[in-house]
């Protein structure tokens, strides 16, 4: 069993901004220029002091939870529970800036072992409490927050941070296996994993701040998908505490026995269960990176060229492609706004592994991607991205400062049905916000059937920012909806999506949903109004 040492911890994300605050600022001269140029800039700075809700549940209950965490692990000041209080979505910030924390729980909860949640939840369960596991909290989906619909019928909300439980359980070299404790963020599971010669690989632009349980609660998919696979591709056991007892999953690799119960834990948002550990596939550190950029006269050649690879199964470790409008914004490289952007459409593909894997790979994809009418740009470009492949984040927050609007999302389909998502989301946006909004795309997941398309988009934020998303964001996943797609392909269903989630998995789907949370947690106390229709 391996500890982290406090030189891998990470800093505690503020409420209002994302990240570690040593790496906010204001936007860089060069780039309000560039941005007041197509955008009105605005003063609009988040709230500087806001005031939480009193807690409400009962001093007898948190003397209870104290009683199986300890009391410095029972928290109800300001502070914790204020950066508790939702996720990082632009929804969840611009209800923070503007000091509204209606939603915060009660009381900060943190065990320290799988014996300790499960004591946590028999409590809550017997006295009808509701429990929100929190990992790293950077959920963008509605997934934190207990609504004003739910939160009458429950004696308070317990935000259940998992963040003391951060060891490296075990190590299986042979099998090529680690187990994780939950609340290890993503750069502190990889250091305590390449003592050991190994990594995970799984690098979500939230990589910094996102947790263990949380990839594989919201089945997260990473930044070198292509290569190492989705969260819940790397995922080889479980082991869950739920209201009525424990599951312990991951016998083999694979099996027979009946449905694969894993399956139903993965993407479960905290409805069923509170994760408490995570046997991953791990692999050895490469020895080498390569990042590379290529450029293609359209987004569909760039696209068709990605399906070919995909159906060659011949894919890089990353593989990623901007559409026009983001190759010119160049917002993989938020540093490099307004730099040489190539034209067309931007392609990044990288390579990780031994120098003799790389070599091969890159030589047979560069000769697919050659023949297909690709244009190699050497490697600044791919090596441009990956030094700023976490830093987008952070460019959110200053342009919400100066009144620009700035928000994402997802989804996924088959490639016959990729231009018709591709056309119909974008509609959707740029006609809900109206003229001077920008919509950018890029190809950000592919497989051999099909990829997620994932969409950014910058608006001047008005007076009143929220209201003018809420509606645009509706229209988009009306529009996914009508293209029969995925309402989202790795950010989760949360709360957000949870209206459009029957059309795509049909009543029935809902009916197994809702049995399996009676089944496991029949008081309903686990993240009530989250997933599950
Ligand atoms: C700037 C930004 C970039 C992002 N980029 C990506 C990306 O590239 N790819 C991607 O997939 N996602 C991305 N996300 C979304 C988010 O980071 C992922 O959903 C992530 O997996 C959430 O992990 P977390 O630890 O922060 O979970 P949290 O936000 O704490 O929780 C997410 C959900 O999981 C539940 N949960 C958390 N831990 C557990 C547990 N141990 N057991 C049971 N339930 C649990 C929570 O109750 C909640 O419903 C991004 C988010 C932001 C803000």
């Amino acid at each position: 069993m391996t500890e982290l040492d406090t030189a891998h911890r990470q800093p505690e994300m503020p409420a209002t901004r994302w990240g570690d605050p040593g790496e906010a600022g204001p936007l860089p001269d060069h780039v309000r220029e560039l941005v007041s140029m197509v955008f009105p800039i605005t003063d609009a700075p988040a709230a500087e002091r806001v005031d939480v809700p009193a807690p409400a549940l009962d001093r007898a209950h948190t003397a209870a939870l104290a009683a199986v965490v300890g009391d410095a692990d029972v928290l109800v000041d300001d502070a914790t529970r204020r950066i508790r209080t939702r996720g990082k979505s632009t929804p969840d910030l611009l209800r923070q800036r503007v000091g509204d924390l209606g939603d915060a729980p009660d009381v900060v909860v943190r065990p320290g072992s799988h014996d300790e949640v499960a004591a946590v939840l028999a409590y809550c369960g017997e006295h009808r409490i509701a429990v929100v596991p929190f990992g790293g909290g950077t959920a963008v989906t509605g997934g934190l927050v207990v609504g004003a619909a739910e939160r009458p019928s429950y004696a308070g909300v317990v935000s259940l941070d998992l963040g003391r439980m951060r060891r490296l359980l075990a190590v299986d070299p042979v099998s090529s296996t680690a187990t994780l404790e939950p609340g290890l963020r993503g750069p502190e599971a990889e250091a305590l994993l390449a003592e050991h010669g190994l990594m995970l690989g799984h690098y979500p632009q939230s990589f910094e701040f996102a947790s263990i349980g949380g990839f594989a609660a919201t089945r997260s998919s990473g930044q070198s998908s292509a290569g190492y696979g989705r969260f819940d591709a790397m995922v080889v056991g479980l082991r869950v505490a739920t209201p009525v007892g424990d599951v312990h999953l991951g016998s083999a690799p694979a099996n027979a026995s009946g449905p694969d119960l894993r399956e139903l834990f993965l993407g479960s948002e905290g409805a069923f269960g509170v994760i408490t550990e995570v046997t991953v596939r791990v692999r050895p550190l490469p020895e080498m990176k390569v990042y590379e950029g290529w450029q293609w006269p359209d987004f569909a050649a760039g696209a068709d060229a990605m399906r070919m690879l995909a159906q060659s199964d011949l894919l890089p470790t990353v593989l990623r492609l901007s559409d026009e409008n983001e190759t010119s914004i160049n917002l993989a490289r938020p540093d490099a706004i307004g730099g040489d952007a190539a034209g067309g459409c931007l392609m990044i593909t990288g390579y990780e592994g031994t120098p003799e894997a790389v070599a091969a790979k890159q030589a047979a994809v560069t000769e697919v991607l050659r023949k297909l009418g690709g244009t190699p740009l050497g490697t600044e470009p791919g090596e441009s991205w990956a030094a700023g492949r976490f830093a987008a984040p952070y460019l959110r927050d200053s342009l919400l400062d100066v009144g620009v609007l700035v928000e994402t999302l997802e989804t996924a389909t088959f490639w016959s049905k990729r231009d018709e998502l591709y056309r119909a989301v974008k509609e959707a946006l740029e006609g809900a916000l109206g003229e001077g909004t920008l919509v950018l795309c890029h190809v950000s997941h592919v497989y051999a059937t099909g990829c997620s398309l994932y969409f950014t988009v910058a608006t001047p934020g008005g007076e009143q920012p929220l209201e003018r998303w809420l509606p645009a964001k509706a229209a988009a996943c009306e529009a996914i909806v009508r293209c029969g797609a995925a309402i989202t392909h790795h950010h989760a269903v949360g709360t957000d999506h949870k209206p459009y989630l029957t059309a795509e998995i049909g009543e029935v789907g809902v009916t197994a949903l809702r049995a399996v949370k009676q089944a496991l947690d029949p008081a309903g106390v686990l993240n009530p109004g989250v997933l599950v229709p």
